[in-house]
């Protein structure tokens, strides 16, 4: 058993000083010790869910050769579609059961910044898509960062700690289909839905996680399903958080599993967004997360580099 923590965030945005610290130091109890939380009250209404949902199921409906037209070779499939079975988790041969579609930063206030981002993608047959994706984009970003304030706090950092290093960041909204299993008995050994890895971001803002097949593991090394209410959004500790705290913020293994065989015709939708700093946020451990009995684990290193690094190794950087 662990405890995954359902917190209100409208207590830390628009509470009293007594609540917003004790949203801060629950949010960093919950990540030291299991990494994952879940959050109401965020201000992403249902509404919008729910047209987003519409509109990633239009998406995926396409044919393959539409969406196929939107895979672009060296974009490492941080922009627009990635087919089939492309991404696999780190140490496993079968890759990933799911197609996706990633959505990248907009930038109107950095020249130079904006020339380091490729462009989005725009879906020529659901222009709602485009608009859709975008409005939420912009919701999480706000999510996030008010998010990492709190966890600043807790961190006794300055609360705009984060600020300026995910103004503009590399943050990537990712509209997951986990595919119908048409045919179980062809599947590989270890083909699953999302193999089991951690997120290599900052945090992961996860709407959807209220379909079952989200697990995590737990420091008994036992598999834990994640149970979400309808509109919560789950959110987890990356691995360039866990980095920069030395390991005080835990980046924990999650995994999507397979459904039951009655239940494999069924797609599954979801879409985490994936918090990301500027590439040149320093990762080098914060001096208060080091003494005698936490010595420094891990080499400096720039986001930037660090994430080029971690796209190798998934595959989706060439
Ligand atoms: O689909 C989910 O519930 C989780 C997806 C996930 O962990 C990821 O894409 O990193
Ligand atoms: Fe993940």
């Amino acid at each position: 058993m662990i405890n995954i923590p359902r917190l209100d965030l409208n207590l830390y945005t628009e509470g009293t000083s007594g609540e917003r610290k004790q949203f801060s130091d629950e949010i960093g109890k919950a990540f030291n010790e299991t990494g994952f939380v879940t959050i109401t009250n965020h201000g992403l209404d249902k509404q919008l869910i729910d047209k987003l949902y519409e509109d990633i199921t239009a998406l995926f409906a396409l044919p393959d050769e539409v969406k196929l037209k939107y895979e672009i070779p060296g974009l490492a499939g941080q922009r627009g579609y990635t087919g089939k079975q492309k991404e696999t988790a780190k140490g496993f041969t079968a890759p990933d059961l799911k197609e996706f579609w990633q959505i990248g930063q907009t930038v109107t206030d950095d020249e130079s910044l904006k020339a380091e981002y490729p462009d989005n993608l725009t879906v020529g047959e659901l222009p709602s898509f485009n608009e859709t994706t975008l409005q939420v984009y912009k919701k999480l970003e706000w999510i996030g960062q008010h998010l990492l304030q709190a966890i600043a706090v807790y961190l006794n950092l300055p609360e705009s700690y984060f600020d300026g290093k995910v103004h503009n960041g590399n943050s990537i909204l990712r509209t997951l289909h986990y595919f119908p299993i048409t045919n179980p008995d062809a599947l590989p050994d270890d083909a699953v839905r999302a193999g089991a890895h951690e997120d290599i971001n900052l945090i992961t803002l996860l709407i959807g996680a209220s379909a079952d097949g989200l697990e995590v593991l737990t420091r008994d090394n036992d598999w834990f399903p994640v149970k979400a209410h309808g509109e919560d959004l789950v959110v987890n500790v990356g691995d360039m958080l866990q980095r920069l705290t030395n390991n005080q913020l835990k980046s924990t293994t999650h995994r999507v599993v397979n459904p039951p065989r009655e239940l494999m015709k069924n797609s599954r939708y979801s879409v985490p967004f994936f918090l990301h700093p500027k590439a040149d946020m320093s990762l080098a451990c914060l001096p208060q997360c080091i003494d005698a009995t936490h010595p420094k684990q891990y080499e400096d290193i720039t986001a930037g580099a660090y994430l080029d690094e971690r796209l190798r190794e998934i595959g989706l950087k060439k």
